[in-house]
């Protein structure tokens, strides 16, 4: 069962070259030193000859590449042993709309549902120079090499596992070349490689709606949500909703411990209200959204600020870190919260008060984000949205305690401690 879906972006060669003026400036200022990550959540995944349908007035590109799969647990694995991790390959179509930008993350253009068909698992001795192969309607329109990558899979997997533990399950989609294939409604889109099944989805303007998914539910995040801790930042509230993805690894429970790595200058909490889904949701009013909530709980959005780069803001390794999202399982019903969008939001730091904010101040609120997701992807029971958090940021340290406390909701605590504290907790 696939777990969580990672995928690198920028990664092949062609792409570097044909952006590579534009990243030397505003808002990249240099090309990313680090694999640009980003997540295909459960709403994507397809199989092998399963219809997707093809959203309505836009222009959708295939994108051949290589899935590898995780066999076995990866924490901090190095690239020499990152194959014996690898359960097998599989090809996949990673679905995009056009990208105009890689400044933030790109939820419209790569989570529609159904970008992500993957095709069934094989086992290959080395794929370090594969060549991917893309039919539509019997006839070649792409062909491109795995030696064109700038990251081979064992090298992603080491820079992945370094802040992401890896689960049996997990994918990995190594990169598509920068000239992808527009495709269309009637088109049937095949992607061969020797060695692996091919994998053949037609397309449609309509698909058969989407069963209940198996996999982790997603948890969707708010960047810049309240106006004041967007300029805290010097950053304008945003003009349509920020939304990034965390993946299944990054969360812990409430009265656990928060890995501050032990070589950064700062990483700071962010209380947040989380919103968890209880009704499939796909184009929902804003009137009727809160039908489909089943209730509400809370989390720390914890944030590690040396990490950041302008490519895909924030990223992975910034936001979606082992045990830096704090979340609190039990959720109080809507018939207990009747009023989400007045609650008093306070974050303590060693029993002092560090953030006050209130779920008032939301830029966009629960049934404007609900109805402005669903309207591109269909939302599953048990997927989250966390809504952003206040001003009020400040760097925590080994030792700390964070309680993050919401009126009518509850309170989360956790404890902060260095890389070498939880190593050794380790051992
Ligand atoms: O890009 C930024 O600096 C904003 C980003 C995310 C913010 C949030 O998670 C939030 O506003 O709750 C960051 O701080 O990395
Ligand atoms: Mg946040």
């Amino acid at each position: 069962m696939k777990r969580t879906v990672f995928a690198a972006a920028l990664n092949h060669q062609s792409q570097i070259e044909a952006w590579a003026a534009a990243f030397q400036q505003p808002p990249y200022q240099h090309p990313p030193q680090h694999p640009v990550w980003f997540i295909k959540p459960r709403n994507t995944w397809r199989s092998h000859r399963d219809t997707v349908g093809l959203p309505a007035g836009e222009q959708v590109y295939s994108g051949a590449t290589l899935a590898v799969v995780i066999g076995e647990t990866a924490r901090k694995v190095s690239a020499e042993k990152a194959r014996e991790v690898i359960a097998g390959y599989a090809l996949a179509n990673e679905l995009s709309l056009a990208e105009e930008s890689f400044y933030r993350p790109a939820i419209k253009a790569k989570c529609h549902d159904g970008f992500c068909p993957i095709g069934e698992i094989a086992v290959l001795p080395d794929v370090s120079a594969l060549q991917i192969i893309t039919e539509v309607n019997g006839e070649v329109r792409d062909c491109w090499n795995t030696a064109d990558l700038r990251r081979g899979a064992t090298e992603l997997i080491a820079s992945l596992s370094e802040f992401s533990t890896l689960q049996p399950g997990d994918v990995i989609l190594l990169g598509t070349p920068q000239q992808r294939v527009a495709i269309h409604a009637g088109d049937v889109v095949t992607i061969k490689a020797a060695g692996l099944p091919e994998l053949s989805n037609p397309f449609s303007d309509s698909a058969p709606p989407m069963e209940q998914l198996s996999g982790q539910p997603t948890l969707f995040a708010l960047g810049l949500n309240y106006a004041d801790h967007a300029s805290e930042l010097d950053f304008k509230a945003p003009e349509e909703p920020l939304v990034f993805i965390k993946a299944a690894n990054t969360l812990t429970g409430d009265h656990s411990v928060s890995v501050r790595p032990d070589d950064v200058e700062y990483m700071h909490y962010e209380g947040e209200l989380v919103v968890v889904m209880g009704k499939t949701a796909r184009r929902v009013s804003r009137d009727n959204a809160l039908d489909y909530v089943a209730g509400y709980t809370l989390c720390n959005d914890y944030a590690v600020r040396d990490y950041l780069e302008n490519y895909y803001r924030p990223n992975l390794r910034v936001k979606s870190r082992d045990t830096l999202t704090p979340l609190r399982e039990a959720i109080v019903r809507p018939s207990a919260l009747p009023d989400p969008h007045n609650l008093a939001l306070k974050t303590f730091v060693n029993g002092e008060l560090r953030q006050s904010g209130n779920t008032r101040d939301m830029v966009f609120d629960i049934p404007f984000l609900i109805a402005w997701l669903s309207e591109f992807l269909t939302l599953q029971p048990g997927d989250m949205i966390a809504t952003g958090t206040p001003k009020g940021l400040a760097d925590v340290r080994p030792g700390d305690e964070v309680v993050v406390e919401i009126e009518g909701v509850g309170r989360l605590t956790n404890r902060i401690v260095s890389e070498q504290q939880f190593e050794d907790s380790l051992k």
